[in-house]
């Protein structure tokens, strides 16, 4: 076998940008709580997290993108909550975070989360805002620093 790649769940040196929509605002705020209170257990410093609030899920990328092109940060975590409503309109915001977050990343090279919650009930949304099925905030900010220090290794 050749060589493993496999990173720590350590965040001390970290800087961490995140940007979070402000659209369900109620429930966007628990997933940045989740996700300061994952960065900052795992070692990440407070004054070493920014955040940056835009209107919605949609607007995720363009902020995402403009942090990730400072060379600043050594991974961004995008936030924000998708409830569908009775038109197509969760569709094209779903769609445009996921392949805008994706794409940032891709291009700039500086890795990028997924912390969008995408549901079809407020209800699923509560459920990982900080309930019973967790909280995706907090996750995200544990991948982001898996996904830091891995990106040292290469
Ligand atoms: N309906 C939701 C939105 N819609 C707003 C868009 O994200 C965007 O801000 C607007 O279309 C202006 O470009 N955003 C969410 O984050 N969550 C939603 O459920
Ligand atoms: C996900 C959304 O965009 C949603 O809030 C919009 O609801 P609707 O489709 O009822 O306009």
């Amino acid at each position: 076998m050749g060589q493993v790649f496999e990173a720590q769940l350590v965040g001390t040196d970290l800087k961490i940008g995140i940007v979070v929509g402000r659209f369900n605002e109620f429930l966007t705020s628990k997933l940045l709580g989740g996700a300061m209170d994952g960065l900052k257990r795992h070692g990440v410093s407070e004054e070493d997290i920014d955040v940056a609030w835009v209107p919605g899920a949609f607007e995720v990328p363009f902020i995402a993108k403009k942090m990730a092109e400072t060379k600043k940060y050594d991974a961004i975590i995008g936030l924000g909550t998708v409830i569908r409503g009775s038109t197509t309109h969760y569709d094209y915001v779903c769609n445009e975070a996921a392949k805008g977050i994706a794409n940032v990343g891709l291009t700039t090279g500086v890795p990028v989360m997924f912390g969008i919650v995408t549901t079809e009930t407020i209800e699923q949304a509560i459920e990982r805002s900080g309930t019973k099925s967790g909280n995706k905030g907090y996750d995200a900010a544990v991948s982001a620093i898996e996904m830091a220090n891995l990106n040292r290794l290469f």
